[in-house]
């Protein structure tokens, strides 16, 4: 069986681990389960029709006292591209928007709130190949690009909150970014915020395309919660999870682009540690497929020319700050993750486990501090 065949852990452990021991095997490795939630006929009906996987999940909290539940409905979306990568540049921006209006339309109809697409999801991802044409022309401005034009409409049309993430052209002076671009459901931008650490990994040549964000760790302030965005291999980075959270995220997004034969053991784990480490919800998203290059690369990694990343293998899922999740997506086909949460579960968890409370920062701003200096000693004890 090929890399792009293996549909899913999930149902590989359902196929064969005995039922008895399953809901145990489950429990220690995914934490308690979500219940499914229950999707409309229609909504269902148009995942079959237009070919896409679509799931439910259910996040609850603890009835309280003094404040009502505070539930969100977020979709996340994962595709393949649509058209060849030497297809006019037009016309696959426009089969992708034509594709994503279609998800969209389904996450509508099961009373989605709040929408993320994948990493740069207006193209292939080229990045890999070094060439700057075609590529850069993909680059659109945040404010006011085709494509974000085009999820204003869908925001205002669903009232929606859209999260965008696109290659970004600073149009004044030509500089490119990452970016994610959110769109309140009033179909205004309400920002945007930029990928704050570039790959340099495999044939991830990212640098060659755009620069390091500059936007920080901003927390967009919806009708429907606190949302930020951690852009792919910002994943890698705890701080980076972690300065969301302190700025109040209760819902981190991490829109991504990444392949099996390099990141697929540690996908399961980074966004969940930091949805319990940070007591929020985090969100995985990442697009599916083979995407094959007509020139061949190399990565200066001593492999041989090649004319594709790899699989880039799905399975977006999301986690919850009391160390449950979601199951993934399958690992081959495009899919629209469907969870309902109450927010109110990020302040019962920081109650019960006070991570924040317990977190000691002071000392560990001044100790970093340190070791950012020029005549830092690390604090070995020697005999
Ligand atoms: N898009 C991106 O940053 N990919 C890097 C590879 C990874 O983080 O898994």
């Amino acid at each position: 069986m090929s890399v792009s065949e293996f549909e899913s852990l999930e149902n590989t452990l359902e196929k064969h681990i005995p039922h008895d021991e399953l809901k145990e095997v489950k429990r220690i490795l995914f934490g308690k389960e979500p219940k499914k939630l229950a999707l409309p006929a229609c909504a269902v009906e148009a995942a079959l029709e237009r070919d896409f996987e679509l799931q439910g999940y259910l996040f609850e909290a603890s009835p309280e006292q003094l404040r009502p539940p505070r539930i969100v409905r977020i979709g996340l979306i994962q595709n393949r591209i649509v058209l060849p990568t030497d297809a006019p540049v037009l016309d696959q921006i426009n089969a992708l928007h034509n594709r994503i209006g279609e998800m969209v339309e389904a996450a509508a109809m099961c009373g989605v709130n709040i929408v993320c697409f994948q990493e740069a999801w207006t193209m292939p991802f080229a990045f890999c190949t070094r060439e700057k044409e075609p590529w850069t022309e993909f680059a659109e401005s945040a404010e006011g690009g085709y494509t974000t034009q085009f999820c204003k409409k869908l925001a205002q049309k669903y009232n929606m909150v859209v999260i965008s993430p696109i290659l970004e052209r600073e149009e004044t002076n030509n500089v490119l970014w990452n970016t994610a671009v959110v769109v309140s459901n009033s179909g205004n931008v309400l920002g945007k915020t930029r990928k704050n650490h570039i790959p340099r990994v495999g044939d991830f040549n990212e640098s060659t395309y755009y620069m390091e964000g500059n936007t920080g760790h901003r927390v967009f302030q919806t009708q429907f919660g606190k949302i930020a965005v951690n852009i792919c291999y910002g994943r890698h980075h705890p701080l980076n999870w972690f300065m969301y959270s302190m700025n109040g995220a209760e819902i981190i997004f991490n829109p991504s682009a990444t392949v099996g034969g390099l990141s697929e053991p540690m996908w399961s784990i980074e966004a969940r540690n930091a949805a319990i480490a940070n007591h929020c919800f985090t969100c995985g998203i990442n697009r599916v497929g083979t995407e094959h290059f007509n020139n061949e690369f190399t990565s200066g990694d001593g492999k041989k020319a090649h004319q594709d990343l790899g699989h880039f293998y799905g399975s977006s899922y999301v986690a919850a700050p009391d160390g449950s999740r979601s199951p993934g997506l399958s690992r081959t086909r495009d899919g629209l993750l469907v969870t309902e949460m109450d927010l109110n579960l990020t302040r019962q968890i920081s109650d019960k486990w006070s991570f924040k409370m317990t977190g000691r920062y002071a000392e560990y701003a001044e100790e970093l501090t340190r070791t950012t200096r020029e005549d830092f000693k690390p604090n070995i004890i020697k005999e």
